[in-house]
């Protein structure tokens, strides 16, 4: 029978399945941050050690300072920070730590350490495990207990979800990116458009994309509602993933790629649901409101609530007032405060060299940082000069971590101030009390910081040509 590549994926990974049709899967890789003390305490309050901690890894990145690592000055960050080293100390769990080198975002790390492979499945306590999926692995987000199953038995208990494939088909247009495509699909189906699926993307625009790229895609499956983002392995996530630190060599890398050849969806595999964008309807997005499916084309105007349906108008109308808009304004009018470029969505190497493209030469008008995605990318960033570009633009050049997407380390946006931003989520305080994040690309944030206000990153590329 033909199988899509979620079903080859789950049936590798099978251990049985129960009568209610939950599966019990082996997990291959189990990634930890420190969100993981409430597991550890589980474990501890049953004297469970820890099944597999060869299988488990460790990163310090939601609460990582990006300044003054050397010393800590919060408490309370110091406490979480200390805490993961303990508890992963204790089990003998490797640890990507605040001091060294390869530090970064759980979701940079993992694929740039090779820990991420094609046909494995990857587990961690964030939502945006979804990342990893871009490699043909299944990858998901897990909750706090799950986080402490797995740790006690290298296995997960979860249902299978519905296979879902969204097709983009022909070229982005200059400026367009795989941010764009997400937002553009997550606006198109809404916020619980993909829930209880598994999204495979395919289509000749996807398989244009670099590994960078395939991942910001993955990334946003969680806010178009799907727990799973899947790409097919190629020759380009061949190419990234060879020579990785934690990746197979010689031989072994050689059967393995015998193995993920047959990690593809058959052709005539049935989806329960398929969707198809043109790509080149695609144009720069961004969002005006607080969830991810409140986006438009940067050429649009704010939403008139009054237009929408029911339950959406409401929504609007609520979103327009948290966020100080008013309706019919151009998106291009909208001024903002500061600019972040960061996080597991938008700060790898090439989303740092897409925005310093826009901002060589420029200045910023308004304040910002840019924190790169690990320490790793933030070296090759500063072997290229891209430093440079962002510091000469008057931007802040920090560490890595997750900064200020989600605000735990104490990078946030001040109350009321509008925020530029590479990252995937615009909940209300999602950047600190009050603030207010408009969701982009990297270069839309580069654009939006040359100009003080949200802009078409087109017409500045325009003006370069
Ligand atoms: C704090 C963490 C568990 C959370 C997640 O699950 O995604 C965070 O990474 C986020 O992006 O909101
Ligand atoms: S960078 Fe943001 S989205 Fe990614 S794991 Fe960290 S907090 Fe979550």
């Amino acid at each position: 029978m033909s199988r899509t590549l979620l079903d080859k994926l789950w049936d590798a990974h099978e251990i049985r399945v129960d009568d209610d049709g939950t599966s019990l899967l082996w997990v291959d890789r189990h990634l930890v941050h420190e969100g993981s003390h409430h597991a550890f305490a589980k474990l501890a309050e049953r004297g469970m050690p820890v099944a597999r901690p060869e299988l488990t890894f460790a990163v310090a990145d939601h609460y990582a300072p990006t300044r003054g690592r050397e010393a800590v000055a919060d408490p309370a960050i110091a406490k979480m920070l200390e805490r993961l080293e303990r508890n992963t100390a204790a089990h003998g769990i490797a640890l990507f730590g605040l001091r060294d080198p390869r530090q970064g975002i759980v979701h940079v790390l993992g694929p740039e350490q090779g820990l991420t492979l094609p046909g494995l499945l990857v587990t961690c306590g964030d939502s945006h495990t979804s990342t990893h999926g871009a490699f043909g692995a299944l990858a998901f987000g897990i909750g706090a207990t799950q986080v402490a199953h797995v740790l006690a038995t290298q296995t997960i208990w979860q249902r299978r979800p519905k296979a879902m494939r969204i097709r983009v088909e022909g070229a982005l247009g200059p400026g367009v990116t795989a941010k764009d495509i997400a937002l553009h699909w997550i606006a198109r189906l809404g916020t619980s458009g993909a829930t209880g699926h598994a999204v495979e993307y395919a289509g000749s625009a996807v398989r244009a994309l670099s590994m960078e790229g395939r991942m910001t895609l993955c990334n946003l499956s969680i806010e178009g509602g799907a727990r799973f983002g899947l790409i097919a392995p190629d020759d380009t996530t061949l190419a990234y993933v060879a020579d990785r630190p934690f990746a197979p060599r010689g031989a072994e890398f050689e059967a393995a790629r015998a193995d993920w050849a047959g990690l593809a969806s058959d052709a005539d595999a049935r989806f329960d649901r398929e969707v198809e964008i043109d790509a080149a309807e695609i144009a720069p997005t961004v969002t005006w409101g607080t969830t991810p499916e409140q986006a438009l084309p940067i050429t649009g105007r704010i939403p008139d609530p009054g237009a929408l349906d029911g339950g959406r108008a409401e929504a609007a109308r609520a979103a327009l007032d948290y966020m100080g808009l008013t309706p019919g304004a151009p998106l291009e009018e909208i001024a903002v405060d500061r600019v972040f470029l960061g996080s597991c969505t938008n700060a790898r190497i090439e989303d740092l060299r897409a925005a310093a493209a826009i901002l060589k030469g420029r200045h910023a008008r308004v304040p910002g940082i840019v924190s790169p995605g690990s320490m790793l990318v933030r070296a090759q960033a500063e072997a290229e000069g891209l430093d440079r570009v962002f510091t000469d633009a008057g931007l802040e050049w920090v560490g890595a971590g997750c900064s200020m997407c989600v605000g735990m380390n104490g990078d946030t946006v001040a109350p009321g101030e509008r925020c530029a931003s590479s990252t995937n989520r615009n909940f209300r305080g999602r950047q600190g009390k009050g603030a207010r994040t408009h969701l982009m690309s990297p270069v839309m944030v580069a654009a939006a910081a040359v100009t003080g206000r949200l802009t078409d990153a087109r017409t500045l590329m325009e003006e370069r040509a």
